[in-house]
């Protein structure tokens, strides 16, 4: 997917104010941003649902705009809000759904990876909230896409079903589907994507991969650990030095409550969305 100068303007508002995107083939790709920072308007441009105003966009190739079936066919879509198909039970929904695509997967198979087997035979609208979230992936996957998108798929996901939804995805991957995930979780984003992108007010702010995010691996540490008189806490560059100093201090036993941190992800997402909304003069002429 190569993406430059995407451009999309809502009666009052710029909402997508000149991004540039590479995704590459066989790649998970988070796109990270706050609330209304422009990313599910970007995703459905890129899907072919919403038309850009200004932009150079091909997507597996093809300009979304002239996006015909057998494109359609190669894309898997998770939206933010589900398809209403409440009278159906989860199995005649995603046998349903595999029968629009060329190559579908064994729905079935597709059922029992998103951990829906024992509700195959359930009305939709009997779903929890989490669950019907489940069966959204299903329905995005089983076509068999070989770009799929994944807006915000884990809201309302407990733990145990996050992780599995992770192992789903990794799977997914290792097979060789390229993934565009949305998400709010700086976790699922560190954990599952080979790269993340961090949208604010429409514009990219950076793109990295979650370890080099923000100039992240050359960060200060923080070594902490509990001293006779308390919690104490070195910010150093050279934590392996300032470890090595300790053990040798406590003569080479355990030292109490040892911790080495970086910032964390969500430290770095969260210094970057401060710097824009900080920084009047990123607001774009054009508005
Ligand atoms: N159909 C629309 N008409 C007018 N404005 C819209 C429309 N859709 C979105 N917007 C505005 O465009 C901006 C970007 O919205 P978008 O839904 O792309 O954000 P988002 O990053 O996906 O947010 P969230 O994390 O809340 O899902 C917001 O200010 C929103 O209010």
């Amino acid at each position: 997917m190569r993406v430059r100068g995407l451009v999309k303007r809502y009666p009052n508002k710029v909402a997508v104010d000149g991004v540039d995107l590479d995704i590459h083939r066989g790649e998970v790709f988070a796109l990270l941003g706050p609330n209304g920072a422009g990313k599910t308007t970007t995703v459905e441009i890129l899907e072919g649902y919403r038309r850009a105003d200004q932009g150079e966009i091909r997507v597996l190739g093809v300009d979304p705009a002239r996006g015909d079936r057998v494109w359609r066919s190669r894309l898997g879509i998770v939206a933010q809000t589900s398809r209403d198909e409440a009278e159906l039970s989860v199995a005649e929904l995603v046998h349903h759904f595999a029968g629009y695509y060329p190559n579908p997967r064994d729905p079935d198979e597709v059922i029992a990876s998103v951990g829906l087997t024992e509700k195959r035979r359930t009305r939709t609208r009997k779903l929890s909230g989490g669950q019907r979230r489940r069966l959204d992936v299903a329905l995005g996957m089983v076509g068999n896409p070989e770009l799929l998108f994944l807006d915000e798929p884990t809201t309302g996901f407990d733990p145990e079903a996050r992780r599995q939804f992770w192992t789903l995805i990794e799977n997914l991957r290792t097979a060789g589907t390229t993934i565009l995930v949305t998400t709010h979780y700086l976790d699922e984003a560190e954990h599952l994507a080979d790269r993340v992108g961090v949208i604010a007010d429409g514009r990219m702010v950076e793109v990295a991969t979650p370890e080099a995010l923000g100039g992240r691996g050359a960060r200060t540490a923080r070594v902490s650990w509990l001293s006779a008189d308390g919690m104490r806490e070195i910010r150093t560059d050279e934590p392996t030095a300032e470890v090595a100093r300790l053990m040798a201090q406590y003569g080479g036993s355990e030292v109490p409550e040892l911790e080495v941190r970086r910032p964390s992800l969500e430290d770095i997402y969260l210094e970057l969305i401060g710097a824009v909304a900080a920084a009047p003069e990123l607001e774009g002429a054009a508005r």
